[in-house]
C-alpha cells in the first residue's frame, strides 16, 4: 500500500451490497485526528462507520485499524469503543456496572479496574452516580454515561454516531467540547457521523461527505468549508 495510504484506519477498495443500496469507501482516516463523516440521510454514513465497527462486512476489499487487517473481526476484537445516539446502557444495571462491562464483559474486574470506573466517572462529571440505573439520568447525563465506557475501554479509535442528535443545543454544545477536552487529553483517532454542520466546524479536522454510498468528498475541514460540489454538499453548508 503506499504510504499516503497509511492511516489509523484504512478502508482498501471496500464495496458491500446491503438490499438495494451499493456502497463503495476507499479512503484514510488520520492517526490522532477527529474526522466527521457528513452526508445526506440515506448516504451511507452509518454504514461505513458500522464497516469499521465490525458490524457490517466488507463484501469485496479490506478494513486496516493500526495496520491490521480487521475485516472479519467481529465488533468486540476490534481496537475501538462506540458511542451511538441511543447510547445502549442496560436499564437494569446500574452506571456501576454499565461502565464496567465496557472493561470487562463478564465483570471480573480487579480493584484498579474498578478504580477506573469511579475515575471515568468523575472524569465526565458524574462522580458519585455508580448507583444510579439509567432511568434515572437525564439524556445528556447518559450520553456522558456513554463516554465513560467508551473511555474505560481505553481503546486507540471512538467511534460516534450522532452521539449528541438527542440533545437540546445547549447540551450539544457542553458535549461537543467535553469530546474535544476527551481528545486533547487521550490522542485517540475520532470518527463521528454529524448532520450539524456547527458540529463538523466545532470538531472535526477532517471531513468525510458522503453520497449514494461513496465518498464525494474527503478533505481538511477548513478546505470541506470552501469546496464547491454536488448540490447536496451546498445544502449541508447552507445549514450553518
Ligand atoms: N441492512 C440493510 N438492508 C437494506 N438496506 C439497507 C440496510 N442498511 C442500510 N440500508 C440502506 O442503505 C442506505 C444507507 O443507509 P445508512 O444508514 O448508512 O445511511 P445514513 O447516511 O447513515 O442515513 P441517516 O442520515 O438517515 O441515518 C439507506 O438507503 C438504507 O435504507
Amino acid at each position: 500500500m503506499p504510504a499516503e495510504r497509511q492511516g489509523a484506519i484504512v478502508l482498501d477498495n471496500v464495496s458491500l451490497r446491503l438490499g438495494s443500496a451499493d456502497f463503495h469507501f476507499d479512503c484514510a482516516i488520520a492517526q490522532g485526528a477527529i474526522t466527521a463523516i457528513a452526508g445526506p440521510s440515506g448516504s451511507g454514513k452509518s454504514t461505513l462507520l458500522n464497516l469499521i465497527a465490525g458490524f457490517e462486512q466488507p463484501d469485496h476489499g479490506r478494513v486496516l485499524i493500526a495496520g491490521e487487517e480487521v475485516s472479519r473481526l467481529l465488533p468486540a476484537y476490534r481496537p475501538v469503543s462506540l458511542v451511538f445516539q441511543d447510547n445502549n446502557l442496560f436499564a437494569h444495571l446500574d452506571l456501576f456496572t454499565n461502565i464496567g462491562l465496557g472493561i470487562d464483559p463478564a465483570l471480573r474486574l480487579k480493584p484498579a479496574d474498578r478504580q477506573a470506573v469511579s475515575r471515568a466517572l468523575s472524569r465526565v462529571g458524574l462522580g458519585g452516580f455508580e448507583k444510579r440505573l439509567p432511568a434515572t439520568l437525564s439524556g445528556g447525563e447518559r450520553q456522558r454515561a456513554a463516554f465513560a465506557r467508551a473511555l474505560v475501554r481505553r481503546k486507540p479509535v471512538m467511534l460516534l454516531d450522532e452521539p449528541f442528535a438527542a440533545l437540546d443545543p445547549g447540551l450539544r454544545t457542553v458535549m461537543a467540547d467535553l469530546l474535544l477536552e476527551l481528545h486533547r487529553e487521550t490522542g485517540h483517532t475520532i470518527v463521528i457521523v454529524s448532520h450539524d454542520p456547527q458540529e463538523v466546524e466545532r470538531l472535526a479536522n477532517d471531513v468525510l461527505f458522503l453520497e449514494g454510498g461513496r465518498i464525494v468528498l474527503g478533505a481538511p475541514k477548513a478546505a470541506f468549508f470552501a469546496a464547491e460540489g454536488p448540490a447536496s454538499l451546498a445544502e449541508f453548508l447552507g445549514h450553518r
